[in-house]
């Protein structure tokens, strides 16, 4: 009776009702969001909102959050909104949350690299994965704060030495990444963007991102030297907004929309949704570096299976090979920050 009424949608994963209204049965589900009154806590905040998949939206930040709580929380959806300031507050922020989205951080300025982060986000992100381990070991981590190369090895660490590590349990958000390459793919091919699939794999920075153009679909008869283009401003594309915004930060709306996406394609694994594929920064045997970006399914534990690469062109084996030296070495000095500090 109530399978007729409701019906899942493959555009927003949610459980509606004929009527538009989230359903009953969506399963009470608790997303945390920290660093939820920057740049991208605030509009992430509010997408989360919207999600019917979410039942209790708990928003932290180290101040803010009271005021974005307040604000979020008069929005007619579904979702019982909660915010916490402080230290003394991130255990209740935590505490049986099924997904936690991590924003928290420092932004890039023009001229800096992601890595150029990493002396203030390691130490954000060490002692956030910390409190995860305490409060709330079983949820699914999405690690948004940067270095991702670096601050995903960091959490691992951080799990391991607290005993609760399970590795289908922690992704690096690179969703950005993905539907940047749909963007300016669709722009180049003249297709419809809404069609666009394109995988992107490898890491979260310069020459560590890897679209896939090749597998690109819609097919397009694009040549070298626009894929070649294509690849570059993909690769380039969170300088592309941090030049733009000139001091005022790095990309927070594209990136609040692309982390509402990831988050809502793990709820939808944890509800048992089949067939749910996104790209992300995992540990991983695809290659032979310990943590990757690749296609996911995701499932009821997480990961349920990482996908390998698929058919590569000339130009992507090439990019393969020339990105593992730099990533090695970011995982690497993530591991080794965990371990020494
Ligand atoms: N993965 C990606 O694709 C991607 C995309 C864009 C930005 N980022 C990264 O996301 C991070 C945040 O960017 P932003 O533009 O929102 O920055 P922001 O400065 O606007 O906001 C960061 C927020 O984190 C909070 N914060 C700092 N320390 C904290 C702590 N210990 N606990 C909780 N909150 C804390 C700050 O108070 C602030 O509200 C940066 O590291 C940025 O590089 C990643
Ligand atoms: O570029 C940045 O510093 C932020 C983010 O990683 C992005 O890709 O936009």
């Amino acid at each position: 009776m109530l399978r007729s009424i409701v019906r899942r949608t493959s555009t927003t994963g949610a459980y509606l009702t004929r009527r538009g209204f989230a359903s009953e049965s969506a399963p009470d589900r608790k997303v945390a969001i920290l660093g939820a009154a920057g740049g991208i806590g605030q509009p992430l905040s509010l997408l989360m909102k919207l999600n019917p998949l979410v039942s209790q939206l708990s928003l932290y930040d180290i101040a803010g959050t009271p005021g974005v709580a307040a604000d979020v929380s008069h929005i007619n959806t579904r979702s019982q909104v909660s915010g916490f300031a402080g230290d003394e507050q991130l255990g209740q922020a935590l505490e049986g949350a099924d997904v936690v989205i991590i924003p928290a951080g420092v932004p890039r300025k023009p001229g800096m690299t992601r890595d150029d982060l990493f002396n203030i986000n390691a130490g954000i992100v060490k002692s956030l994965c910390t409190a995860i381990a305490k409060y709330c070991p079983h949820a699914l981590v999405n690690m948004i704060s940067n270095p991702v190369n670096s601050t995903v090895p960091i959490a691992a660490e951080v799990f391991k030495k607290a005993g609760t590590y399970d590795e289908k349990r922690l992704f690096g958000v690179t969703t950005l990444d993905v539907v940047r390459a749909k963007t300016f793919y669709a722009g180049k091919a003249k297709v419809n963007v809404a069609d666009v699939i394109v995988p992107v794999v490898g890491g979260h920075a310069g020459i560590t991102i890897l679209p896939l153009f090749s597998q690109a679909t819609p097919k397009a008869n694009l040549g070298d030297e626009e894929i070649e283009a294509l690849t570059k401003r993909t690769q380039d594309g969170g300088t592309e907004v941090v030049e733009a915004k000139a001091g005022k930060g790095s990309a927070t709306l594209s990136m609040a929309y692309a982390g509402a996406i990831f988050a809502d394609a793990c709820l939808k694994g944890l509800n048992g949704v089949p067939d749910v594929v996104e790209c992300s920064f995992v540990q991983s045997t695809v290659t032979d570096l310990p943590f990757f970006a690749s296609k996911v399914r995701l499932g009821k534990n997480g990961v349920e299976e990482v996908l390998g690469l698929g058919p590569l062109s000339d130009f992507e084996k090439q990019g393969l090979e020339a990105l593992k030296p730099e990533l090695k070495s970011s995982i690497e000095k993530g591991i080794k920050f965990a371990n020494d500090n």
